[in-house]
């Protein structure tokens, strides 16, 4: 059986993740990783980049990932003060504005409060201590079903059918315990994305020469209209016989620069600035660092992950200008200036997942729009794992929902955005894509899953960076 992440995960807090159960996923695609035949694009050299040409807004210490994982969260100034002296409620309700709608209907049906209700009215709701009228709502919603004593309920607290009767407290403070843990969760997420989207500046700010020559209207087809995208090429025939919004842009990053880069994130990682092993189910033994390579309080990033990361930064402006010209329909994008590297060590993996924010199987959109991975593994060869499999639907069985799932159910909640509109039991197909030295992909984080095959090796690199959109979901 398929297993749901639970909502304690910390799969970066964002994954709609579920078990890489074997023989979930039929692989209609290739199951070895597949080359490209021949590359497709020009090598243009990433190097002689300049500065960016304008600087993000403030840029308060923050690490996004540990904020969304559990456990001892680093707080913002600003989502400090929200949660320790309680927001003034004109605050509040600014938060909940700029929050994912998706969260926000989530917070909404929690509180019983109608579906018509304005962020003022979410925000008087939550008082001055959010997190406190959240967990008093969990300890409501489990006292009900604890007196009801469903059996999901009592399944999902790991008691056995009759221990309703026999011990409601018992079911009662598990239940609670498990609602309040998703609950804070949803809560850190939506202050969380309205900090994050404060930090965000648009992509045309970030415009490269680099990026603008290299990206055509074909990449922005592949993303947004993959239907029309057709190409020559086996491996590239291979990926848009997906039908997902996904790009691969091979030899455009120099080996030099990507080989730097690579030194610089092993020397990184010997020096100890890695974080701790990831103890997730979702992705067990990974580890990561944030590199702020612009806005205010940049760095210090060594010079290679630099200039990679400008590089890197002026490829959404350069999708959303050939879009444009293509008339291709695409959501007006920002970046947050900050990279993301991970490395997987031996037998560590990702299993399918979505780049959205989720508790449980519940997906919530958020404003991601693009994940941009540049792999930097000099000596990648087959055998050695570590390959990204993207999926052409959600590799979950409908029927099977995992234990993950009940949570946000037995809450009340509806706003699930992801499997039930994508799942299907049979007709997954899937493709690996090898994580070779200054290789890009490109895909809409929204709706394509994806995992990480396990590695073979001690350290598989990736740089990503995540574009929102403008205007949050579309
Ligand atoms: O490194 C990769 O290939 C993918 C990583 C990923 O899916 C993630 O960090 O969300
Ligand atoms: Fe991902």
């Amino acid at each position: 059986m398929n297993a749901v992440c639970s909502p304690r995960c910390t799969c970066h807090g964002h994954g709609t993740c579920i078990s890489h159960a074997p023989g979930a996923a039929e692989a209609l695609g290739a199951s070895e990783p597949v080359e490209p035949s021949e590359p497709l694009e020009l090598l243009a050299v990433a190097g002689g980049l300049g500065k960016a040409a304008s600087k993000g807004p403030s840029d308060p210490e923050f690490n996004v990932r540990q904020l969304r994982s559990h456990g001892a969260a680093p707080r913002t100034a600003a989502v400090h003060a929200a949660q320790t002296v309680g927001a003034p409620p004109q605050e509040l309700t600014q938060t909940l504005t700029a929050a994912p709608p998706g969260l926000v209907k989530a917070l909404m049906q929690v509180l019983d409060l109608p579906d018509q209700a304005a962020p003022e009215d979410v925000a008087a709701a939550l008082g001055a201590d959010p997190q406190m009228t959240l967990t008093l709502c969990a300890v409501k919603r489990a006292s009900e079903i604890a007196m009801g004593s469903k059996e999901e309920a009592l399944q999902l607290v790991g008691f056995p059918p009759n221990a309703g009767i026999q011990d409601p407290e018992g079911v009662r403070n598990k239940l609670a315990e498990l609602f309040s843990t998703y609950l804070a969760e949803i809560w850190e997420i939506v202050q969380v994305s309205s900090v994050f989207k404060e930090l965000s500046v648009p992509v045309s700010s970030w415009r490269r020469p680099w990026a603008d020559a290299l990206v055509t209207a074909r990449h922005a087809q592949q993303l947004w209209a993959p239907h029309l995208a057709v190409s020559p090429h086996d491996f590239y025939q291979l990926l848009s016989g997906l039908g997902i919004g996904v790009a691969v842009l091979d030899r455009v990053v120099s080996p030099q620069l990507a080989e730097e880069a690579h030194g610089e994130l092993e020397t990184l990682a010997d020096q100890g600035k890695l974080s701790e092993f990831s103890q997730s189910t979702c992705n067990p033994g990974s580890r990561h660092l944030w590199l702020r390579f612009g806005g205010v309080n940049v760095g210090p990033v060594p010079p290679a992950l630099q200039r990679l990361g400008e590089a890197l930064a002026g490829l959404p402006g350069a999708l959303e200008a050939k879009a444009k010209e293509a008339q291709v329909p695409c959501p007006r994008l920002r970046l947050v200036p900050n990279l993301m590297a991970a490395t997987y060590g031996h037998g560590s993996h990702y299993v399918p997942h979505k780049d959205m924010y989720s508790g449980g199987s519940c997906g919530f959109e958020n404003t991601r729009m693009l994940t941009i991975l540049c792999y930097l593994n000099p000596q990648w060869q087959p055998g050695d794992g570590g390959e990204l499999r993207l999926f052409n639907t959600s590799p979950a069985p409908p029927s099977s929902p995992g234990p993950g799932s009940a949570v946000p159910r037995l809450l009340g909640i509806t706003a699930d955005h992801s499997e039930s509109m994508t799942s299907s039991s049979h007709g997954t197909a899937h493709v690996d894509i090898a994580p070779l030295l200054g290789r890009l992909v490109i895909f809409r984080s929204r709706e394509v899953w994806h995992g990480i095959q396990p590695s073979a090796t001690a350290r598989r690199w990736a740089v990503t960076l995540w574009v929102l959109a403008e205007d949050g979901p579309e």
